[in-house]
């Protein structure tokens, strides 16, 4: 055994370890219609993990290669809803190991759809669905259990019924007021269950399509307002859901002078600029929800 490692002005900290982005694809084939599933699972423990850290001892070290392992050897009875397998995964972890008191689980998943023929969609032939990912994540502290379901690069775009007026102007302003504009973002969301027991599945459709919904029917004064009126919406219509978080990109599409070519332009031909872009980001909760900082350990990329 190494020698302790100690430091008179430095100790460990907080910490988790396990394997990222287990890819894994699952087919059901009991018939000819083959159903796919298709999983990037990353399974991170935490608990009584500081003699690996400090001593170098890994008697309580569940090696990434075997949580890994693990991942695969569950999905061979079935995963179900991402949602549902991350709290598989959880409750397998933190169940079978006695010094595992929490961890954390996260699944993306990857959407296929059938590839459709003369005679209509294939059986077993699929096609990626566009760039939209699924997300979910799970985290355990000892009983306490939290489930955030989300999703990221689901692309919109409204060609009118956007403005964007009224905002401060002083020696820094150049931007023109417009009173209709192209607006387009990839929404990222993520939004926190109060409650296991659920239809993930259609729980998340329902969220995905309210979103989409407002985006589409509300006039936009800013993407800001957008944001809100999508997060109230998706409140509204879902006791079960306590608070949903938003990062939204304002991907700006600028009108292209055409006039050195003595062309005008009436609002038909842009230039989709990638960078720099608008950033929104913002939380919308329930009045009376309670802040549960530990679902949100390690979800980066929010306010
Ligand atoms: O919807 C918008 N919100 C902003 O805060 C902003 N800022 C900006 O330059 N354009 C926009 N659009």
């Amino acid at each position: 055994m190494p020698d302790n490692t100690t430091s008179d002005i430095a100790v460990l900290g907080e910490n988790q370890y396990g394997k990222a982005e287990v890819r894994l694809v699952r087919i059901e084939r009991e018939t000819p219609r083959h159903e796919i599933t298709d999983f990037n699972v990353s399974s991170q423990l935490r608990g009584d993990l500081d003699a690996i850290h400090t001593d170098g001892d890994n008697a309580h070290c569940v090696a990434t290669d075997s949580q890994k392992n693990t991942v695969y050897s569950l999905a061979r009875d079935g995963v179900g809803t991402p949602e549902e397998f991350a709290l598989r995964l959880g409750e397998h972890f933190t169940s079978s190991y006695d010094w595992i008191s929490g961890g954390r689980w996260e699944i993306e998943k990857y959407s296929w759809v059938r590839i459709p023929t003369g005679t209509g969609e294939h059986d077993h032939s699929f096609v990626r669905s566009g760039t939209e990912v699924r997300t979910a994540v799970v985290q355990r502290d000892g009983d306490d259990v939290f489930v955030v379901a989300g999703l990221q690069d689901l692309t919109v775009l409204k060609s009118t019924a956007s403005e964007f007026v009224g905002f401060t102007r002083d020696k820094y302003t150049t931007l023109a007021e417009a009173t209709d504009r192209i607006l387009a973002t990839d929404v990222k969301a993520r939004w926190r269950y109060t409650r296991t027991d659920l239809d993930f599945d259609a729980v998340f459709d329902d969220v995905r399509r309210l979103m989409l919904e407002q985006f589409a029917t509300q006039h936009s004064y800013a993407l800001q307002q957008t944001l809100y009126q999508m997060g109230i919406a998706v409140l509204e219509a879902h006791p079960e859901i306590a608070e949903i978080k938003f990062s939204m990109p304002n991907k700006h599409h600028f009108l292209v002078d055409l006039s050195p070519f003595g062309q005008d332009n009436p609002n038909v031909v842009f230039f989709a600029a990638d960078r720099p872009y608008g950033l929104i980001e913002a939380t919308v909760h329930r009045r009376d929800a309670t802040p549960e900082p530990r679902a949100w350990a390690s979800v980066t990329g929010f306010c």
